[in-house]
């Protein structure tokens, strides 16, 4: 059992014991990864992946895809880059990397069930691919996932000919493919994810008659994340144009197959960089890319903002760079108004920011978050109020007005990205108990191991 655990299941998150000064590798993008998996298993041959994330949610995503007739194998060469694991294994120990080899089937035939656990890119991303496979198809998941929202995506797909029970609400859920699936002109409301935009977009190359999407809701969130679909399928030779900021429109055709290299995941090194930024400390992050669609580097210009030092040094290829980012310490960090509807995956990170600035602090164009692995503005609120901070929620987003917070317990809500809030704000404050550190395994397996190391000093 690990040493920090309490018996009754509580991590003790571990406070800074030293001038933090240190080397983080960060895992491939989550992000990535699952749309490399899927662009691969449309594709029109096999293809290979190199740096994918191996943690649950991509883990179930392999899983998915081959119960629709995928075949997906692994190999593993020596590639430092790629393996995150500091702090684990002996310290120069050979590090390896998988690549993994996907061939697709030459029609998608349905196993029967899939488990989406609580990845939203795997429910999102896949009921599209499971509409157009032969035989039924039940799409469950965690408990917690039937509280995320599905419905507009059923509806569309619905619309395009898929074969999906009208009073299916939500997961589970059962789905009737066919592989002849029409496709066309569909209207959604994408304003709870961006990812039913790109769940469609992701697929509508092999719809018979391709796609043609148009969001018509209140908000779009996470607007990159869209654009790191389009990126993909481009890459890909997917004639994809985009009439208008809300509307895109796939030509029906085949995707081409390739090697796809994934990128270190920029929102997994959040918690890391803003360890050093609380901390007066520094964090270097190695195989930063220079250029990116991740909007995980949205969090940079916040950091410069708060009067962090960030500098990108370019690496001999020129392709990615060691970032680094020397922080100012809580006890300086002034109050900030951020609107994060690109990059709404940083919210519980940047949020331990707003609860230790020493002005009132705000984080806006959030609202959908309410349905993201948890309702994070409510657990946010809940914990950090249970640890004395002055928080409040708004309709899109939290505000924070400077507070002396203390120890005490910290709901993960099974939710990665609370349990690693939690455990950057244990940094500072002695006494934080993160109730399930374990759920981090969902894009980063090693993260406890990590934080610990990071924390006291240890490994490498
Ligand atoms: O497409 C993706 O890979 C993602 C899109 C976003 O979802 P939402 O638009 O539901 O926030 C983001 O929050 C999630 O972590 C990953
Ligand atoms: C919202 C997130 O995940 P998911 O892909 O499950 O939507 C997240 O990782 O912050």
């Amino acid at each position: 059992m690990d040493q920090s655990l309490t018996t009754d299941g509580f991590w003790a998150a571990p406070k800074l014991k030293y001038a933090l000064d240190r080397e983080v590798v960060i895992p491939g993008s989550k992000s990535a990864t699952a749309r490399a998996l899927v662009v691969a298993a449309l594709a029109d041959g096999p293809s290979s992946i190199t740096g994918g994330l191996d943690a649950r949610d991509t883990l179930l995503m392999r899983d998915a895809l081959r119960a629709l007739g995928v075949q997906i194998h692994t190999s593993f060469h020596a590639d430092p880059k790629v393996d995150a694991t500091f702090g684990a294994g002996a310290d120069d120990a050979p590090l390896t990397s998988a690549v993994w080899r996907v061939r697709p089937p030459l029609e998608f035939t349905s196993a029967g069930d899939i488990d989406c656990g609580l990845a939203g890119t795997v429910l999102r991303f896949v009921t599209p691919i499971a509409a157009m496979a032969h035989g039924r198809t039940r799409i469950h998941g965690d408990e917690a996932m039937a509280a995320r929202p599905i419905r507009p995506l059923l509806d569309a797909l619905v619309d395009i000919g898929a074969g999906i029970p009208d009073d299916a609400y939500g997961v589970p859920f059962t789905i009737t493919g066919r592989p002849d699936l029409p496709g066309g002109p569909v209207i959604i409301d994408s304003s709870s994810s961006s990812q039913f935009v790109s769940g469609l977009l992701l697929s509508a190359a092999r719809f018979h008659d391709g796609l043609d999407l148009r969001h018509v809701g209140p908000t779009l969130p996470s607007l990159p994340h869209i654009q790191m679909t389009v990126d993909i399928l481009r890459d890909h030779g997917v004639v994809v144009e985009q009439p208008d900021e809300y509307r895109w429109v796939v030509a029906p055709g085949p995707i081409r197959a390739g090697d796809i290299a994934i990128e270190p995941d920029l929102s997994t090194a959040a918690p890391f960089l803003c360890a050093a930024v609380i901390s007066d400390g520094t964090i270097r992050v190695p195989h930063w890319p220079l250029e990116t669609n991740q909007p995980g580097a949205l969090l940079l210009p916040l950091l410069e903002q708060l009067g962090s030092t960030v500098d990108l040094r370019p690496d001999g290829a020129g392709r990615t760079g060691t970032l680094s980012v020397t922080g100012p310490g809580h006890w300086d960090l002034p109050g900030f108004d951020v609107d994060l509807s690109d990059a709404s995956e940083l919210t519980p990170v940047v949020s331990v920011l707003g609860a230790l600035a020493s002005g009132p602090s705000r984080i806006r164009g959030v609202g959908h978050i309410r349905g993201h692995e948890t309702d994070r503005l409510q657990a946010l609120e809940d914990n950090f109020r249970g640890l004395g901070a002055k928080v409040d929620q708004t309709e899109d987003g939290l505000v924070f007005r400077p507070s002396i917070m203390h120890g005490g317990p910290w709901g993960a809500y099974a939710d990665h990205r609370l349990a690693q809030a939690g455990a950057l704000l244990g940094l500072v404050v002695s006494g934080v108990m993160v109730d399930d550190i374990v759920c981090t395994s969902k894009t980063m397996p090693s993260f406890p191991a990590a934080w610990q190391s990071l924390a006291t000093g240890t490994g490498r």
